[in-house]
């Protein structure tokens, strides 16, 4: 079902890359402000092979993202281990020396993930991390970090554009957040959802919508929800040359025929995800997204499948795992879900630094001499 990894994967050397604070190596932007031109842009670099170079765009870029969301509030924070490679990570519960350079914490060097990594990973029993990311200057930090695979998700549709489910965003509002997210992670898969009503019509219609993700969006590989019954377009998708990450479980686009946020494949039912995951494998799906099935449930998923799954709310024996980026960094207004484990504090963090910043221009002491211009 899938191929094989092309390029070799070596390590190289070091690259400072501080997990959180620490300055990134510099930028080859010119104009000092991150990003990429709107066209072609810089980042991504297609044809390059397993192995690349490339310094990671972005930077110093202005206005951050805002949030809305739905979730509820999570619990403290703990350790982490992204990616895993080289130095002694422990991070994999696998079998010792990987050879794939996927972690950026550990002061290895980045390669450029591809499929075949990814499948390469799952054959060495290596567990790797997906995150979501909507704009440059996220996706940029999660790049560099080592988060081997980014997802422009269509909860965009929450956490970007405010909504209370995903049903609302569509194909125009994804692309160019896809792009964004592209453009800034030269090493990171890019994979991106097809929205609700973009691919459920028909694989016909499904094709049309992928094409534009990843000819506007410039997406590596696309992802879609439901089970046996989309194995057909993935099919479609998977000949035509595009990837197809699946989604089974709980679907959010399907909340209104699931009747909310449920978990999915309790009882009987795990056999049926079972059976629609190997009818989606079977179709060429290289990957799986399990969410909000019992941990149980997922394992068996995960044991059954040559590809690799990832979980959110899908217990610890999956090869992956994802998580909204706004829900692990803190950032997400309100309740997380249960699955949801917070890293840190970004709405205290970045309340706090506007409130001082307000009371500063409030008592005159924004801007200061250092900021102002003389004659
Ligand atoms: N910020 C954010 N995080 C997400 O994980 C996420 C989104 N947005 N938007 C799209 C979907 C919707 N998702 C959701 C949303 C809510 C629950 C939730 O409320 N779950 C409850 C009930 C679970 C149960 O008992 O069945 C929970 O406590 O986890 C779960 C997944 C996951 N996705
Ligand atoms: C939660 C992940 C898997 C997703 O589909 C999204 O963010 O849209
Ligand atoms: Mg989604």
């Amino acid at each position: 079902m899938n191929q094989h990894a092309q390029g070799t994967d070596q390590d190289q050397t070091a690259e400072e890359v501080a997990p959180y604070g620490g300055g990134r190596p510099a930028v080859n932007d010119a104009d000092g402000f991150g990003g990429s031109g709107s066209s072609g842009g810089s980042g991504s670099s297609e044809a390059g092979e397993p192995e690349a170079g490339e310094p990671g765009t972005g930077g110093t870029g202005a206005s951050g993202p805002r949030v809305d969301g739905s979730g509820a509030g999570g619990p403290g924070a703990g350790d982490r281990r992204v990616g895993s490679s080289g130095a002694g990570d422990p991070g994999a519960g696998d079998p010792g020396v990987s050879g794939s350079s996927v972690g950026g914490s550990t002061g290895t060097r980045l390669k450029k993930i591809r499929i075949p990594h990814l499948q390469q990973m799952k054959e060495r029993g290596e567990r790797w991390a997906m995150l979501t990311a909507y704009d440059q200057l996220s996706a940029s930090v999660f790049d560099a970090a080592g988060i081997p695979v980014l997802l422009v998700g269509d909860s965009a549709a929450n956490n970007v554009y405010g909504h209370a489910t995903t049903l609302p965003v569509t194909l125009d509002e994804l692309i160019p957040l896809v792009r964004a997210v592209a453009n800034a992670s030269p090493h990171a898969l890019v994979v991106a959802d097809l929205p609700f009503g973009s691919y459920q019509g028909s694989p016909q219609q499904a094709f049309g919508s992928a094409v534009r993700l990843m000819k506007e969006g410039l997406a590596h590989a696309v992802k879609l929800e439901g089970g046996r019954t989309m194995a057909p377009t993935v099919k479609l998708l998977t000949e035509a040359g595009i990837p197809v990450m699946a989604h089974i479980g709980f679907t959010p686009q399907s909340e209104h025929t699931l009747g909310g946020y449920r978990v999915q494949g309790r009882g009987e039912s795990a056999e049926s995800l079972v059976t629609d995951a190997l009818a989606l494998q079977e179709a060429g799906a290289f990957s799986l997204v399990m969410e909000m099935v019992p941990a149980p449930a997922a394992a068996a998923v995960t044991k059954a499948l040559d590809i690799p799954t990832v979980g959110i709310g899908a217990g610890a024996d999956c090869d992956a795992q994802v998580l909204v980026w706004t829900d692990m960094a803190g950032f997400t207004d309100g309740r997380t879900p249960r699955f949801v484990k917070k890293y840190a504090d970004l709405r205290g963090i970045l309340t706090q630094a506007a409130q001082e910043y307000a009371r500063d221009v409030r008592h005159g002491t924004f801007p200061a001499p250092e900021h102002s211009f003389e004659e």
